[in-house]
């Protein structure tokens, strides 16, 4: 017996054979979890039946008008052993239990409830080496789990019965890597929140950090088979989440791009008033630590590494310009802008990106006070005092407008 949970992404023509989908997990009796990525590239219902391993396994999929759950665009089946805390899978007795739960609300009369609650592992290290011959690929990771219970009773009794231990997600991340390697942060992400929800009933909601150290592989001439340089341009992270019945939300992220540049940068014609020092800078420098985030449509084309290389190469080309003229930019504003504009138009899965630019002011040293004899020197001598605070803070999200129906 196979068991398929199955996010939609397209309306749903489920007897048909053209609606894309997602299969987000994939389960025999037993709750085994198998070969996400290979089931992941599935594009279309027409295919699936290629991938059952067994002709006698059944496929049991509840379609769109048996949800218990309103949205359109999802469908889900469950196996048995791994029945969720939906109402309408609950009997009478079960319904009573789940009454009497513990709650802050009740334990406190009504004065308190828990508005938020998380538990997890943080900084799971883990470094995964591809040996394919010779030729050897890694990836470094930091991984962060935090799942949510259903139940409040772990905080409110101190009942223990349903608490996944920390250290056992610290373990299960070692032993996911090992069974089903990690292609991206945010592949891997996926199958880590996708083992807690479907393996735990207890569990309302799972989420995964991954943040990933950036090794290159050494240029030797060409590339070394087996060696790797640490290159900090910009670390990249992802958040994977899902809550029970609910679609993966997968956000991405750059962060700690520190650029600078000399020229091509202006400041003018801002607002004047009492309470103003600043003058207008048609000439200064510009630097900022550009932050980066953003979430995906749909996870079913998305690729990963081609679009957070996409979106750090639209911050640096329109930060740079071209290598010898540059590129004039009025404002941080105006930069900002720019780049996300470029991540909207390349990359179509990508549905907002929201970008954060503090202006790290380099300031002009007023020198006018010394005399002639002490500022002397050379006009292609400037000196500038670089103050990391405060700096100026800019931001701004850019995200699709649903089309219009004209
Ligand atoms: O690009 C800038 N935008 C601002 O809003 C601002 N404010 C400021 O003092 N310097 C700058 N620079």
């Amino acid at each position: 017996m196979i068991y398929l949970s199955v996010t939609m992404y397209t309306n749903i023509v489920w007897s048909g054979c053209d609606a894309c989908l997602l299969i987000t997990g994939w389960y025999k009796a037993g709750c085994e979890l198998r070969n996400l990525h290979s089931l992941s590239s599935l594009r279309y219902v027409r295919e699936l039946p290629a991938f059952f391993a067994h002709p006698q396994d059944q496929v049991i999929i509840f379609t769109s008008t048996k949800m218990p759950w309103t949205s359109s665009n999802r469908i889900y089946a469950k196996p048995s052993n791994t029945s969720s805390v939906q109402d309408e899978d609950m009997g009478p007795a079960s319904r009573r239990r789940a009454q009497a739960a513990p709650t802050a609300a009740a334990d406190s009369n009504g004065r308190f409830e828990l508005s938020d609650h998380g538990y997890g592992k943080n900084s799971v290290k883990l470094l995964h080496v591809h040996r394919d011959g010779d030729f050897h690929t890694i990836r470094e990771f930091e991984v962060s789990t935090e799942l949510k219970l259903a139940s409040e009773s772990a905080y409110v009794v101190g009942d223990n019965k349903e608490v996944v231990a920390t250290d056992s997600q610290k373990n299960t991340i070692y032993l996911l890597a090992k069974k089903y390697g990690v292609k991206t942060p945010e592949e891997f992400g996926a199958v880590v929140v996708n083992h807690f929800l479907y393996t735990y009933k207890q569990v309302a909601e799972a989420k995964c950090h991954v943040l990933e150290y950036p090794w290159e592989r050494l240029q030797a001439g060409a590339p070394h088979n087996h060696a790797f340089v640490y290159s900090p341009t910009a670390t990249r992270w992802c958040q994977v989440s899902q809550a029970r019945h609910e679609a993966v939300i997968v956000k991405s992220g750059l962060s700690g791009l520190r650029v600078l540049k000399t020229t091509q940068s202006a400041f003018v014609d801002f607002v004047q008033d009492e309470y103003t020092t600043l003058t207008d800078a048609a000439e200064r420098i510009f630097s900022t630590v550009v932050e980066a985030e953003w979430t995906y449509e749909s996870m079913r084309s998305a690729d990963f590494d081609d679009a957070w290389l996409t979106v750090k190469d639209a911050i640096l080309d329109k930060f740079a310009g071209p290598p010898d003229t540059g590129v004039y930019s009025p404002s941080v504003q105006h930069t900002l802008y720019q780049a996300e504009k470029v991540v909207l138009e390349k990359v179509p899965e990508i549905t907002w990106v929201k970008m954060t630019m503090p202006n790290k002011h380099y300031l002009n040293i007023d020198m006018s006070k010394f005399p002639a004899n002490v500022t002397k020197g050379d006009p292609k001598h400037q000196i500038y005092q670089p103050t990391d605070k405060p700096a100026g803070l800019i931001y701004a999200q850019l995200r699709r407008r649903p089309r219009s129906k004209l």
